[in-house]
């Protein structure tokens, strides 16, 4: 088969490294039958070792080359598509089950669009594994008051058990990516607090929109404007205020949102 030229615009790196790659499968420990879905499968550095050990993997590739290769595999589902597009509530439909394992090697370009697309789809989830920049996934586990604390940390710590797993260096990866990565395991909760997602997300934006200063110039002028008159403190800085502290404004301004 012809040798594939990595497109820089669908944020092509293919993994190279047999240690690295051994590393990702053996934390992602898949299970002959098991559910999985995997995102960018690229020229299947991640996709052989997986399929080997499941049996059957469905694939979303969005690269019509890629994909038309991918084709040819006997035990592959693929779909041609980009990610963002995806309904995974259906493709577990498809896939008659009730929960899919979703792992990848992501496009960094897009990888907090996928993440946040995710978030949608949490419920027909079982958990995920994937591959990032190194400094997405340390705001995605920040702990407050630490300079990486964000709105991804908040957005997703209140749905999702997170660990970084696996530190990756540029050289692992044909062509180079020019920063440092990491893998990162997300086990959505058990038990979350029945949040209204769309209005945590405003929220949090609102609040880390100008991170720096206090929160009764940001998320105190927008509270008002709902009406609110809990006991949130808006003398603390965004990045200083819990996760739970966020879920609980949230769950108090429910009603206000219906
Ligand atoms: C970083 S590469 C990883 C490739 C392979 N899994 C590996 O580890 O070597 C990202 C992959 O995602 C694909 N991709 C990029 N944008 C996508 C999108 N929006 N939807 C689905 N796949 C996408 C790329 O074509 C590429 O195959």
């Amino acid at each position: 088969m012809s040798k594939h030229i990595p497109r820089k615009r669908f944020g092509q790196h293919f993994l190279s490294d047999s240690h690295i790659i051994d590393a990702i499968v053996s934390g992602i420990a898949p299970v002959a039958g098991e559910p999985m879905v995997e995102i960018g499968p690229g020229l299947a550095a991640l996709t052989q070792p997986l399929v080997e050990r499941l049996g059957h993997l469905t694939v979303v590739e969005l690269d019509r080359d890629l994909a038309q290769r991918l084709r040819g595999h006997g035990q592959l589902t693929v779909i041609e598509s980009d990610v963002l597009r995806v309904d995974f509530a259906q493709v577990a439909r498809d896939m008659n089950v009730p929960k899919v394992r979703v792992v990848g090697n992501l496009p960094y370009n897009i990888s907090t669009p996928i993440l946040f697309h995710l978030l949608d789809y949490v419920d027909v989830i079982q958990d995920q594994h994937f591959m990032l920049q190194k400094e997405v996934i340390d705001r995605m586990v920040a702990a407050p008051s630490s300079g990486d604390y964000s709105r991804l940390s908040v957005m997703l710590q209140w749905r999702y058990a997170m660990e970084n797993f696996l530190f990756v260096p540029p050289a692992s990866f044909d062509p180079p990516p020019r920063v440092d990565s990491a893998v990162v395991r997300m086990v959505p909760l058990a038990d979350p607090a029945p949040v209204d997602v769309k209005l945590m997300e405003e929220m949090v934006q609102v609040a880390f929109s100008q991170r720096r200063k206090k929160l009764r110039h940001t998320l105190g002028a927008w509270l008002e404007g709902r009406g609110y008159g809990g006991e949130f403190d808006v003398q603390r800085r965004a990045e200083e205020v819990p996760v739970a502290d966020y879920v609980r404004l949230a769950l108090e301004l429910k009603p206000a949102a219906g």
